[in-house]
């Protein structure tokens, strides 16, 4: 496609601002779950949303603005690169408290860290909480500290406002292929992301002891009727012995990933999890083109 468009955009403000409601607005659960942990080399991906022909990817941002520690400096710098490299960014502001002192700070912060190319918008948030004459208000005083593009007004818990910002981040990405392919975000499925919930517990769990031959696959799953789901899941070892660093001792290990992933999937799927994990020594399983599929990757291109 000729006309699409690609870009970064880092939503800066105060702790308690709204950054992840907005966030998960703008990009719906599935996706971040998703993307949340995915690293760039300078900044975390929060998560991708598509709007029309654009796709718009968010970074993480420092939550640090008075560092007063050597390695705090050092780590707020590392994430002042990430929003550096956003094409856009977005300060949000709560409402009811207004161009507070912490404010203050990060729109110093703004003025000395950002390349002059990049564009501040300015997000009012949660002006449910507050009487409509006061936002112009409000608007007025922070467009004086600082010139912002373009200021909204949203209510990212109720959605006011937010779909005006999506649309206007779309628009002031640079044209551009897009980074990630459009099905790879929107449409994963619920046994894949599954899957992947408890590889990721793995990982965590056995760090570089991980077998780097393992996949894990949703074998089954069933809705049950008190609305809780039952899911199993298998986990593809391709050695004996590398059953035994993943079930650990007595089993410890991948009752704890278990645990961990039951966890994760109950709480994105806002009902009860019952998750039962297999371990299974598959020698060949690199080799077999229906353990790629499960992965969402195409067998072929392995060759
Ligand atoms: N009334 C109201 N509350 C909101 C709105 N947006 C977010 N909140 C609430 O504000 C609180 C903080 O929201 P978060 O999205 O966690 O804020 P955050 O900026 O990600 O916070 P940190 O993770 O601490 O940086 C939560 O209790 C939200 O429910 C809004 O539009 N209106």
């Amino acid at each position: 496609m000729a006309d699409t468009r690609a870009g970064f955009v880092a939503l800066i403000g105060e702790p308690n601002a709204g950054k992840s409601t907005l966030l998960n607005q703008m990009v719906g659960a599935k996706v971040s779950i998703v993307t949340h942990k995915v690293q760039t080399t300078r900044a975390r991906i929060r998560g991708i949303a598509m709007e029309g022909s654009a796709q718009i990817v968010f970074v993480d941002t420092p939550g640090l603005f008075r560092p007063r520690r050597r390695l705090d400096r050092a780590m707020v710098a590392a994430a002042w690169g990430g929003a550096a490299d956003a094409d856009v960014v977005v300060l949000l502001v709560e409402a009811h408290r207004g161009l507070t002192e912490g404010v203050r700070t990060i729109i110093e912060a703004l003025k000395d860290r950002l390349p002059a190319r990049t564009r501040v918008a300015l997000a009012i948030n949660k002006i449910d909480r507050v009487k409509a004459e006061e936002l112009l208000g409000l608007s007025k005083t922070m467009n004086e500290a600082y010139g912002f593009e373009k200021t909204f007004m949203i209510s990212a818990e109720k959605g006011y406002g937010v779909k005006d910002l999506k649309e206007w981040l779309a628009a002031e990405l640079p044209e551009g292929p897009w980074f990630y392919p459009e099905d790879q975000i929107a449409d994963l499925p619920m046994r894949m992301i599954a899957a992947e919930v408890t590889r990721e517990k793995l990982t965590l769990r056995l760090h570089e002891e991980l077998p780097y031959q393992l996949t894990v696959e949703t074998e089954r799953w069933e809705e049950r009727k008190d609305g809780s789901a039952r899911i199993d899941q298998i986990v593809y070892v391709a050695r004996d012995g590398h059953k035994g660093i993943v079930l650990g001792n007595r089993g410890e290990t991948i009752k704890a990933v278990g645990k961990a992933a039951r966890e994760e999937l109950t709480e994105f799927l806002g009902r009860p999890v019952h998750l039962f994990l297999t371990v299974k020594v598959r020698p060949n399983w690199l080799e077999e083109s229906e353990r790629y599929s499960e992965m969402g990757l195409d067998f072929r291109d392995g060759d």
